[in-house]
């Protein structure tokens, strides 16, 4: 297992949920990721006046991930709410992370690191469209 360091992680990923958009909740979230570059790439909630097309944390990360640049593959993750608390990703999310980081990116857990296998066994992914 990679050599991670998770405080920094968690330290971008609150320095992001100050960007955060969340007048309706008033729920910010901050996420943050260790990219196959090395780069670190971050997203914050951006909400929605049409409450359901809020945009989590993550979406705005992987969407950054490509458009800025960061790198191709994410290494380890972490997400956090305003106080630095450590959040687990919801079910959208964690799907959307799976694109990018696969079985293996390491997930900043409540009780030690995690893998996306852990939070999303038996997923969908694309190599599921190449068997066809
Ligand atoms: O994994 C998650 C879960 C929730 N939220 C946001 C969406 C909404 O703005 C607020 C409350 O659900 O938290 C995220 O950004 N990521
Ligand atoms: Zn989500």
């Amino acid at each position: 297992m990679p050599d991670i360091d998770w405080e920094a992680l968690r330290a971008a990923a609150r320095d992001a949920s100050t960007r955060a958009y969340v007048p309706y909740s008033k729920y910010p979230v901050g996420a943050a990721a260790l990219t196959d570059t090395g780069n670190i790439v971050t997203g914050a909630n951006v909400e929605n006046a049409s409450y359901g097309l809020t945009l989590c944390a993550e979406c705005a990360l992987v969407s950054k991930l490509h458009t800025d640049a960061l790198g191709k593959r994410l290494v380890a993750f972490a997400c956090v709410d305003a106080a630095g608390s450590v959040l687990q990703p919801c079910g959208r999310c964690r799907q959307l992370l799976y694109e990018f980081g696969g079985e293996t990116l390491l997930i900043d857990g409540p009780e030690g690191t995690l893998t996306m296998t852990d939070i999303l066994p038996w997923a969908f992914g694309p190599q599921h469209l190449e068997e066809t």
